[in-house]
């Protein structure tokens, strides 16, 4: 059976009894039909649990089809909830832009899934959609403002502040607007970005009440005056209206396992050009209401993870327990280039990265595919010994929460026996230029760092502006540890290139772009597009 058929036969429950399950009240939740929900923010101050344990699923650098971070974060959930453990996983919303596109959908996969996955992969309860009108009703103030009159001065050569729309489609990249005549505005170069990579949606990640949403979108910078000033949305007087638009998209979505656990869905951004993790509320939420929580960052250790412990961590003040890094068969041939055991470089260089750089307790989980054969099963394993890190064989994929019993209870001796004092990845007080230097070079492996010129303005503006103290937030290619997606397993004697820099100051970081990363996906010559369709009974097939 395919993830959607197996998906469309399970036995979901009402929404009411999965939030029963985590203590909720139907006054908690407000029902987005039978299988959906948002849950009320005040549920934060209401529940006087303990906050529960957090572990973060995280996976070494993946082929252009995932190693399955999210199949195993709902494996793992579901098999500790089989262990009698009260557990709920904390994930992103998928992007249309890979449903649409190569990648399919985020809700997992096989026996190990999110449901109703043809919601959550399609509309799910509107956030993409109320994000992105969000994003783009600034876009259209800025436009308005400089038609009628200009008062702030904008530069309109320096607008920074691009539009967003939730699909893969270069040819929006670079866009001219405002043609046809005065009545229409002032014709000017303009470029779209996928709505997972607007600032709105960091924000939105990133934020612990709706009060600190509305302050971080005052201070979104959207570019600068032609005296060279910053112009930040508060000068537009738009913050609440921007805020309204995000009402419903502030609560966090609740949904279920097809074994009937706890699934909070929030916030979706990328791991290459944005932060990639879920929302800081949904995280906290299901920490408050369970006792251990799965949650999982984009890509591979060198992005989602880094960025989890040093931009959602930080921010959040909250404190990973344990990481799981996902390898595949699959994967490990790849980056030897079909030598599985050249391949394990890789994943030597991630639990070097976790361990001794995030100094997190670590268990490597196998997600093992019908096509693994015991042999290259074994050898991982006697790779993963020999290096001293724990290691599972994971088949949630095929069995469910049965298959991740061993990695379940392998986590939580990894947590119970864990003595490490967690640590931000870098020191906040370092410079910009600093913590990028850093990353590249302990992270991945770099001899250095190459600014190209155009970052020196930024660099000054970062100065003036005192934005020296703000996280970074790497955005590269997801397709190797370095800035050159050539550079597969485990590269050394490369230099990385950040060439741009942007200010996120409403989202509380600086961008770094490294290499030719592009926050607009092209979509592939064979679109999944052209496989997903709807029958008469309104029933979707080809969505996986
Ligand atoms: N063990 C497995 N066997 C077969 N397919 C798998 C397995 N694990 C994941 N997949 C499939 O691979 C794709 C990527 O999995 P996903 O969990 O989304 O990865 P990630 O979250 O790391 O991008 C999905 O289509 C999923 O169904
Ligand atoms: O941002 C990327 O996330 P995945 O690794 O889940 O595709």
């Amino acid at each position: 059976m395919t993830d959607i058929q197996i998906a469309q036969a399970a036995k979901k429950e009402n929404i009411v009894e999965i939030a029963k399950k985590l203590g909720l009240t139907e006054d908690d939740i407000e029902q987005y039909g039978k299988y959906k929900a948002k849950v009320n923010l005040d549920v934060l101050q209401k529940s006087k649990r303990p906050n529960g344990k957090l572990i973060l699923v995280t996976a070494i650098t993946p082929t252009p089809a995932g190693e399955g971070k999210s199949t195993v974060t709902i494996g793992l959930t579901q098999a500790l909830n089989k262990l009698g453990k009260l557990s709920a996983a904390a994930i992103r919303e998928p992007s249309l832009g890979p449903v649409f596109g190569m990648k399919g959908g985020a809700a997992g996969g096989g026996y190990a899934q999110v449901v109703p996955m043809e919601d959550i992969n399609l509309h799910f309860t509107g956030d993409m959609h109320a994000i992105g009108i969000a994003h783009n009703l600034i876009s259209a103030c800025i436009d308005n403002h400089i038609n009628s009159g200009n008062a702030l001065g904008i530069d309109i050569t320096k607008i920074t502040w691009k539009r967003v729309v939730d699909m893969n489609d270069r040819a929006l990249r670079n866009v001219v607007i405002g043609l046809g005549g005065k009545a229409n505005g002032y014709p000017r170069q303009d470029s779209f970005q996928i709505t997972v990579g607007s600032e709105i949606m960091a924000i939105l990640c990133l934020s612990n009440s709706i009060t600190e949403l509305k302050e971080k979108i005052k201070n979104i910078v959207i570019g600068t005056s032609v005296e060279g000033k910053l112009i930040k949305v508060e000068d537009l007087h738009i913050e609440g209206a921007v805020a309204a638009l995000l009402k419903d998209a502030i609560k966090p979505n609740l949904v279920q396992t097809l074994e009937n656990t706890p699934v909070f869905i929030h916030g979706g951004p990328f791991a290459n050009i944005a932060h990639g993790c879920n929302s800081i509320l949904a995280t906290k939420m299901a920490l408050k209401l369970t006792d251990y929580v799965v949650t999982e960052a984009g890509f591979a250790a060198d992005l989602g993870a880094e960025k989890f412990i040093d931009i959602k961590c930080r921010l959040g003040g909250l404190k990973p327990d344990c990481a799981v890094i996902v390898a595949t068969v699959r994967a490990l041939e790849h980056h030897g280039k079909g030598d599985l055991k050249a391949g394990l470089e890789n994943l030597d260089k991630h639990i070097d990265n976790i361990k001794n750089k995030y100094k997190l307790p670590l268990v490597v989980a196998i997600n093992k595919f019908i096509t693994d054969t015991d042999e290259q099963i074994a050898m991982i394993e006697k790779f993963c010994n020999e290096r001293g890190a724990e290691v599972s064989l994971c088949e949630v994929w095929a069995k469910g929460g049965e298959g991740g019993k061993d990695l379940a209870e392998k986590v939580l001796r990894a947590i119970d026996g864990n003595k490490t004092e967690f640590d931000y990845f870098y020191d906040i007080n370092l410079t910009i230029k600093e913590k990028i230097e850093k990353i590249c070079k302990e992270i991945y492996g770099a001899d250095g760092v190459v600014f190209a010129p155009a970052t020196k303005k930024v660099f000054d503006t970062i100065a003036a502006e005192g934005l020296e103290k703000l996280p970074v937030c790497m955005s590269k290619t997801q397709k190797s540890i370095s800035d050159n997606p050539a550079l597969l397993g485990k590269p050394t004697g490369f230099k990385v290139t950040i060439n741009d820099l942007r200010l996120a100051v409403g989202a509380g970081f600086v961008i770094a772009m490294a290499g030719d990363i592009i926050d607009m996906p092209g979509l592939p010559k064979k679109p999944s597009a052209e496989v997903i369709d709807i029958d008469e009974n309104g029933v979707i097939s080809g969505l996986f």
